[in-house]
């Protein structure tokens, strides 16, 4: 085990900016006169999967946002793909997932997933041709013969699943998750983090997942990234080396409670 192997960006030596999904290069973000975010370099490799942990306030939820061109950076430079952020999104390299699934209650799971194809084409958006269908995707998530329900007959977290399904329906390349899990128990945030890795290893998209609890920080990511508040910073990026393919018995290990523990004390110096 390799436990407080750190690296300042998070990125491999030497890796060509092609290799990277986000990268920020001493990017900040200000609201007013506050100052959310300071100085950020960061550097997310394609197919990677990095959870996100902080002191509530630390930016974590606003350096989601600047990456996905929903706000601006005061100064610095963030890039996606090697677009700026708004070609990035104007090219449907990411998709986000909120902690509130957000689906429209008069749609049914199925025409929820189409809703982005829908949007797309109405605007002219020239949208990949996805090798997974809505009904597939609905499928990946486990929802299958599910598709004519409507959100007021799904549970929390098959809500959760079709806003997924939905995200991944343009095939980003990048995905953002604002703690997707947050409000669900623990058995069902369990299923669904499983799923999620399955998910990940499937399409190879990019995740950035930003979630309160440590276990789930260290159960999802290749790497975590940990941020300091007052102001926002990077605090340190820990590499989580556990054997995968991941299985909810590895909680129970030494090894994983030592990454825990480890994170913790990050935590309560941030
Ligand atoms: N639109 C805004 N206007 C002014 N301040 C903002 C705005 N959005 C966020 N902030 C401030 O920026 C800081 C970072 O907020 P952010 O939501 O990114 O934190 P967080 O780490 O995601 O918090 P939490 O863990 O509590 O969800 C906070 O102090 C917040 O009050």
């Amino acid at each position: 085990m390799n436990l407080a192997q750190t690296t300042s960006t998070g990125a491999p030596a030497g890796a060509p900016p092609s290799a990277l999904a986000a990268s920020l290069r001493g990017a900040s973000v200000r609201f007013g006169t506050f100052t959310a975010i300071e100085d950020m370099h960061l550097d997310i490799e394609d197919g990677s999967f990095y959870t996100i942990l902080g002191p509530s306030g630390c930016g974590k939820s606003t350096l989601l946002r600047l990456v996905s061109d929903l706000i601006p950076a005061a100064s610095g430079e963030v890039s996606v793909f090697g677009k700026t952020t708004e070609e990035a999104r104007l090219a449907r390299e990411f998709a986000f997932v909120f902690q509130d699934a957000a689906l429209l209650p008069w749609r049914n799971a199925l025409k929820n997933v189409e809703l982005p194809l829908e949007i797309g084409r109405k605007r002219g958006v020239d949208i990949p041709v996805g090798t997974r269908t809505p009904r597939e995707l609905l499928k990946l998530v486990g929802l299958e013969g599910r598709e004519d329900a409507m959100p007021h007959e799904l549970s929390g977290g098959m809500r959760q699943r079709v806003a997924i399904a939905r995200a991944l329906v343009c095939q980003p390349k990048l995905l953002l998750m604002d703690e997707p899990f947050g409000a669900l128990d623990e058995m069902t945030r369990d299923r669904l983090n499983l799923q999620l890795l399955d998910i990940w290893r499937e399409t190879g998209t990019t995740i950035l997942f930003v979630t309160h609890s440590i276990a789930e920080a260290v159960f999802l990511g290749q790497k975590v990234i940990m941020l300091r508040a007052h102001p926002g910073r990077l605090r340190e990026v820990v590499d989580v080396e556990l054997p995968e393919p991941r299985t909810i018995k590895q909680r129970d290990t030494q090894e994983f409670n030592a990454y825990c523990g480890r994170l913790r004390e990050l935590l309560e110096t941030c």
